[in-house]
């Protein structure tokens, strides 16, 4: 099997867990997984497509500047660029853009702060942090409708081969060394926000919570 068919299939996997979990409303998510290092390539989902479907244009190769690099009638993501900065400045090998209600709620409620900060919660050790007390931290970032614009932002975050940025009222984008441990990242971020709005609201109805 090609290196390609193989990542084409391990992408497929992934999208269809995360379809599973209905993380893909209105067309909305784009994720890509690495091919090549030396040159750069990577698939990245087609533009604009219910990522809920599987088809046999799910995915196109794109070069290290996010440009396809075999002929095809298919558009990269919109949002391609980002991903290009996480294999550009990284060893990143999957990137996941999602847009959940939970992760846009997170994003505006501490978009002052320019980051969330989450601690107290047992799903943090699958960040690979296992100190008693750990704490996490995601930033939050303008939502430019310019994609450089918004990119160049964007980058200024992703400074490891694991990361994750929230963009403000819009969605997060989760990178990982592979597949797995992007999924697993994005997952654990899922967690802590879904538990961090339910705590907000359950403070607002005055029910006591342990801090
Ligand atoms: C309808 S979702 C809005 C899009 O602009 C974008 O944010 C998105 O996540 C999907 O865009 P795509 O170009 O299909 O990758
Ligand atoms: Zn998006």
């Amino acid at each position: 099997m090609s290196i390609v068919v193989q990542k084409w299939n391990e992408l497929a996997e992934v999208k269809a867990e995360l379809a599973a979990r209905d993380w893909f409303f209105a067309t909305s998510g784009n994720l890509s997984i690495k091919v090549t290092n030396d040159p750069l390539t990577f698939l990245v989902t087609a533009s604009g497509k219910d990522k809920r479907k599987q088809t046999d244009e799910d995915f196109l190769l794109v070069d290290a500047a996010g440009r396809p690099a075999e002929q095809t009638h298919v558009k990269p993501s919109a949002e391609t660029l980002l991903h290009t900065k996480i294999y550009g400045q990284t060893n990143a090998g999957c990137v996941l853009h999602v847009h959940t209600v939970d992760n846009n709620i997170i994003s505006d409620v501490y978009a002052q702060n320019g980051e969330a900060v989450f601690s107290g919660q047992e799903i943090i050790k699958a960040f690979g942090i296992w100190e008693e007390n750990a704490e996490v931290r995601i930033p939050i970032i303008d939502n430019d409708a310019d994609i450089p614009t918004l990119a160049a932002e964007f980058a200024k975050h992703v400074d490891g081969d694991t990361g994750a940025v929230l963009i403000h009222n819009h969605g997060i984008t989760v990178w990982g060394r592979d597949a797995f441990e992007a999924k697993k990242h994005l997952e654990a971020w899922e967690f802590l926000f879904s538990w961090q709005v339910k705590r907000l609201l359950l403070q607002r109805a005055a029910v006591p919570l342990a801090d």
